[in-house]
């Protein structure tokens, strides 16, 4: 399919490899991901599946010299309009764009707040790099933001350090940090995860309402379609490695066609059920059998070992993605079939 003009990420043939002692782990197999301008593409699996080191590799952050991306290109359109591949940028060059082209919000916000700067500083520290603005007019433009972010009272806040905010306070604070410099791209890896079930709802609501205002491409990682279905317009699911199924999220989740999915789909919840879409993760156990090891995989098919549907041609190749329609993919060779 041509991509739109207003792509925002495309990812072609995207490899990414670990090299550890006992050898190489191939985390991401050759994945196909686009994102367009007021997109929200949900990346869903279960652990292991490699939708963080599929986020990682697009913001770089590999640990250095183990994780490796062995193949594929990783277009970006930049807030200037010039699109760059960020495989072949140098880290000096990725510095620039994270935070500036790109806002991260991850699943521990102390993971992106310092503890010993006030949130207020850290939010206008960007906004004083990539703007140049000056430090009154980016501490407003803080303020502001998290205004914009429903944190009440943000001039008080704006001068307290993390460790004074709530867990939900703190993760509308690292959105807010996010945004400061205007991304085109917005990556969430499970940014709701660690929050309590009802602060959840709220920060979804509050990512889906500033991607839409924004007009931002957002790639949003979690391993719960209840969210999937709350937050993203389109869906990829990965397993091992590899995207098993894609397409629009309404239609996937009405005409599944791939057994993975239908899997996942049995396992979840029942919508505005929040107690218990907060435990989807674990509930995904109800699929019988394991995710195969990176190191000992299976033949042919990831899923075969695992599926109802498997014969003898699925143990013999890697099935193709297949087209189920133009907008929506299927790695399964019985896709017609199974229901
Ligand atoms: N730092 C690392 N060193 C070695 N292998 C790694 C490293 N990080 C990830 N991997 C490998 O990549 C696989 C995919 O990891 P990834 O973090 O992308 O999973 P995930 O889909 O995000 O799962 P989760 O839902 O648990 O976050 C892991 O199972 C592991 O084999
Ligand atoms: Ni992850």
């Amino acid at each position: 399919m041509p991509q739109s003009a207003d792509t925002i990420l495309d990812i072609k043939g995207l490899r990414t490899v670990f090299r550890i002692r006992l050898g190489e782990v191939t985390a991401v197999n050759g994945i196909d991901l686009s994102v367009a301008a007021g997109e929200t593409l949900a990346l869903v699996g279960e652990s292991g599946s490699g939708k963080s080191v599929t986020s990682l590799s697009v913001m770089r952050l590999l640990t250095r010299n183990i994780g490796v991306i062995a193949a594929g290109s990783i277009d970006l359109k930049r807030k200037d309009g010039t699109v760059s591949n960020l495989v072949s940028l140098p880290q000096q060059e990725m510095r620039a764009i994270r935070g500036n082209d790109i806002g991260m919000v991850f699943q521990e916000p102390m993971s992106s707040l310092n503890p010993v700067y006030t949130i207020g500083d850290q939010i206008s520290e960007p906004i004083r790099i990539h703007r140049g603005a000056n430090r009154k007019a980016a501490m407003d433009a803080a303020v502001s933001l998290l205004d914009s972010v429903g944190i009440p009272d943000a001039r008080r806040r704006a001068g307290q350090y993390p460790h004074e905010l709530s867990g939900g306070m703190r993760q509308r604070a690292t959105i807010a940090m996010a945004l400061a410099c205007d991304p085109t791209l917005l990556i969430a890896d499970e940014p709701t995860t660690a929050l309590d079930v009802t602060i959840q709802a709220q920060v979804l609501a509050l990512l889906q309402r500033l991607q839409r205002e924004r007009g931002m491409a957002m790639l949003f990682v979690t391993h719960n379609l209840g969210v999937v279905a709350e937050i993203a317009h389109r869906v990829a699911v990965m397993y091992a490695g590899r995207i098993v199924e894609t397409g629009p999220v309404a239609e996937v989740f009405r005409n599944p066609r791939h057994p993975y999915t239908i899997g996942l789909l049995a396992s979840m919840p029942k919508l505005g059920d929040a107690s218990r879409m907060k435990q989807a993760g674990e509930r995904l156990a109800a699929i019988p059998g394991v995710v195969p090891s990176l190191m000992n995989m299976p033949a042919g098919c990831a899923f075969q070992p695992r599926c109802q549907f498997a014969v003898d041609a699925c143990r013999a190749a890697v099935p193709p993605l297949a087209d189920v329609n133009p907008r929506h993919k299927s790695r399964c060779i019985r896709w017609q079939e199974i229901r």
